[in-house]
């Protein structure tokens, strides 16, 4: 190791030992926590459906960088090489629409062994896989409603879908042995203003009572349920509120997730982190970044993801907070985002286990609101820099910005010949 880093990491642990914090540990436990990255950052989520249509349910892909991937195989190589840019634990979320087949598969009739690529795939990488049923870019999905049809036919289907795809969620946790969390999002809602808010609601509790009916052991499979705002024409009414959802996670005892993008522009999840704690056992985070509306911009290491890690490192919740990523931005090179995102919610991490929290505590409990502030001040430029280019040196991951030239090279030799 370059011992530039490795003197820089000697200095950092001197100065946090000052401060009574065990670096060692802190890196220890931050190798090991799980970040779910999302496949779908790696093709606009379009997936692989044979005859697959445009993108829809209110949610948006904007840009057209060149090179993205266009078969599980390319997807896969670009996954490869954007986690061999992250330090520590990786899993990967995917959606059902990434299914592998050589012909097309009605959405209700999908198998565990349309994903036996993948999940072969993850062994050799040794991450887990979380999974998401696709409720969205389907002509049963068209009108604007799904779980909570008005049309039994159509609401049947979409139930089905959902049964099919735990069972797939099951089998990525038995062949991998770590739980699958599979995530329900439903686009329904309504462009305008509705007369019945109430019966879509009753009938998507309706569905998910009996898409979760069947008990599936949770060292395999969790349930999980997400709340929006709104959605691109369904701006509204959405079905699947929070209100709503929290209410079905806390009164079934399933995952209630909490996507940044999904509340009032000057809302944000971390606070709705502990609180929700107090009612549900589990939590999925989609970390996002929305600027003015639900836009899925990259992960930054600003205050909100910062706030977010600090929120479950001191409430002592890492094992009960699933942290999985929810961008998608074309604009730029797609490997390169997943690299910036998934990094800035690690470094976040890293931060946040870094940090001289008993202090601050006592400085809260003792009302040294001035300690408190000028502390919290202070923590955010301790050299925790040093000990996040010493865990990706440990590793074998570029180290700062050096990761971007690994990119560049890649663009040119792979992204750049895929037409
Ligand atoms: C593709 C995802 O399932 C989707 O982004 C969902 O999680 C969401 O956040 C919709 O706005
Ligand atoms: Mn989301």
């Amino acid at each position: 190791m370059n011992t530039q880093i490795e003197n820089a990491y000697a200095l950092a642990k001197e100065r946090y030992g000052e401060l009574g914090i065990d670096v060692e540990n802190a890196l220890a436990a931050f190798r090991q926590i799980p970040v779910s990255m999302h496949c779908w950052q790696g093709d606009d989520v379009v997936g692989f459906e044979q005859g697959a249509g445009s993108l829809s349910g209110g949610i948006q892909t904007t840009g057209n960088y060149p090179g993205k991937a266009r078969s599980a195989t390319e997807l896969r190589q670009d996954l490869d090489f954007a986690m061999g840019l992250i330090p520590g634990a990786k899993r990967l979320n995917l959606h059902a629409i990434y299914l592998e087949a050589d012909k097309p598969i009605a959405r209700d009739q999908i198998q565990p062994e349309h994903f036996r690529g993948w999940v072969g795939w993850a062994k050799t990488n040794q991450v887990g896989l979380d999974f998401n049923p696709t409720c969205f870019s389907h002509p049963q999905s068209e009108d604007g409603f799904t779980l909570s049809h008005q049309d039994d036919k159509i609401r049947q289907f979409w139930i089905d879908h959902c049964k099919a795809c735990r069972h797939i969620s099951a089998y990525f946790g038995e062949s991998l042995g770590t739980a699958s969390v599979m995530n329900i999002w439903v686009p329904d809602g309504m462009k305008d203003l509705p007369v019945d808010r109430l019966s879509p609601r009753r009938r998507l509790m309706e569905s998910l009572d009996e898409i979760i009916a069947e008990k599936i052991d949770e060292r395999y499979h969790l349930d999980a349920v997400e709340s929006k705002l709104f959605g691109v024409g369904l701006e509204s009414y959405t079905v699947g509120s929070n209100e709503f959802y929290l209410g079905y996670a806390a009164s079934r005892d399933i995952v209630l997730c909490l996507d940044a993008g999904h509340f009032h522009p000057t809302e944000v999840i971390s606070d709705k982190i502990s609180a929700a704690s107090l009612y549900v056992r589990r939590m999925l985070l989609h970390v996002s970044r929305p600027v003015r509306w639900d836009s899925d911009h990259v992960v930054l290491l600003d205050d909100e993801t910062q706030a977010i890690a600090h929120e479950i490192v001191r409430n002592g919740l890492l094992d009960r907070v699933h942290i999985g990523l929810d961008f998608f931005d074309a604009s730029i090179n797609r490997v390169a985002a997943w690299a910036i995102g998934t990094r800035n919610m690690k470094k976040a991490l890293l931060k946040a286990l870094l940090e001289p929290t008993e202090q601050l505590r006592q400085m809260e409990t003792s009302g040294d609101y001035t300690g408190r502030l000028a502390m919290m001040e202070e923590a955010k430029s301790l050299p925790w820099q040093a000990v996040w280019d010493y865990a990706c040196a440990i590793e074998g991951v570029p180290v700062s910005s050096y990761w971007l030239n690994d990119v560049r090279q890649y663009e040119l030799q792979i992204l750049e010949q895929r037409g």
